[in-house]
């Protein structure tokens, strides 16, 4: 799938932002954005349910939009996954499932076997004839994916096919998703707020801010080496600290902070003179070192606590810990962290 330049206002608002992207065949991509940043507009232009102002959109090598040109969906070859499932609700699980598959005109046993092997791949073979609202909300959502399976389309397409259901259910779908997705094959394109999602599903992940792609990488790259702090900031958890770069050699940099040297990875132009240090949690070592910082708040989290710390000249710094700390105030180096210019 390859998007160019590709544009859509609204009125005055650009919800779409000359936005180019290349994603592999077979690939799984996540766009990752917070809310109203264009991602259901950016799916939606894919899926040719919105038409494009400027730029282009081709599928499998195929240009389906672009000046002049507008592929209907239904010609696209795309299937899409909405959060709200858009089952038929006086259909039963398996006519839902066979729904894309009638209008390919297959002959019969060749349709039923997609349609059978479509609800074994999400376990819902013993479901087959209920209707939807006779099903839980993952139940309904397998059904989603079941009938996306089915379809057979080279291209996915998933709007937040996760976010109604609860957390534990979500970790599981997780699990089904990748199944799902390792058993079509096809290039699919999820879109999400949720970067614990993104991070757990993605091949790549492009994050999505007013409208424009920020930065595209893999899930590791994205957490270990954002290019920019909205990026840093929108990726897990961590601290933006102000230092003054004293040496770069080998993609290390020498950074003054708080009167201590912190020696730390650094990204691509940063030069001597004013950095930012970009720690995260486990970066932090806590018990020892030559900073020192009272504790705000301890959360446990299963195995770890988590720990904000404040400190002079340094600022907020989130840790985590096996112990909970023992003091109001504890002593904590840095042990490595991303330097951004
Ligand atoms: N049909 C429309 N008419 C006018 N403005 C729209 C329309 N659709 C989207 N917008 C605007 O375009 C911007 C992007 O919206 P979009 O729904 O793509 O964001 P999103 O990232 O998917 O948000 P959410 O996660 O909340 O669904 C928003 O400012 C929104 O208000």
């Amino acid at each position: 799938m390859a998007l160019d330049r590709l544009t859509k206002r609204f009125g005055r608002t650009t919800a779409v932002n000359e936005v180019t992207l290349t994603i592999e065949a077979g690939e799984f991509f996540v766009v990752l954005g917070p809310s109203g940043c264009g991602k259901s507009t950016l799916l939606r232009l894919i899926a040719g349910l919105e038409e494009a102002d400027e730029g282009t959109i081709s599928l499998s090598g195929e240009g389906v939009s672009g000046p002049g040109r507008h592929v209907p969906p239904e010609a696209r070859s795309v299937a899409v996954v909405f959060q709200s499932y858009a089952l038929w609700p006086h259909m039963s699980v398996r006519e839902n499932v066979a729904f894309p598959v009638a209008s390919a005109r297959l002959p019969r046993s060749e349709a039923a076997e997609i349609v059978e092997g479509a609800l074994e791949a999400v376990a819902l073979t013993p479901f087959a004839t209920r209707k939807p609202a006779a099903l839980s909300g993952g139940q309904q959502q397998r059904v989603a994916l079941a009938r996306c399976l089915a379809s057979r389309a080279r291209t996915v397409l998933m709007d937040e096919p996760l976010a109604n259901l609860d957390p534990h259910l979500r970790y599981q779908m997780e699990a089904e998703l990748a199944r799902v997705h390792a058993a079509s094959g096809a290039t699919t394109l999820y879109i999400t707020h949720d970067q614990r999602e993104a991070m757990a599903l993605a091949s790549r992940i492009a994050v999505m801010d007013g409208g424009r792609i920020l930065q595209v990488d893999t899930p590791r790259a994205l957490y270990e080496r954002p290019m920019s702090e909205t990026v840093a900031r929108f990726i897990g958890r961590g601290a933006m600290i102000d230092g003054a770069v004293k040496e770069i050699a080998g993609g290390r940099a020498a950074v003054a902070v708080a009167g201590e040297v912190v020696i730390a990875a650094a990204a691509p132009g940063v030069t001597a003179g004013a950095g930012r240090l970009f720690v995260r949690p486990h970066q932090v070592v806590l018990g020892e070192g030559p900073f020192e910082g009272r504790v705000e708040r301890v959360t446990y989290r299963g195995g770890l606590f988590e720990v904000s710390l404040t400190a002079p000249g340094i600022g907020p710094v989130e840790a985590e810990s096996r112990v909970p700390p023992g003091a109001a105030l504890v002593r904590f180096g840095i042990a490595d962290g991303w330097v951004m210019a």
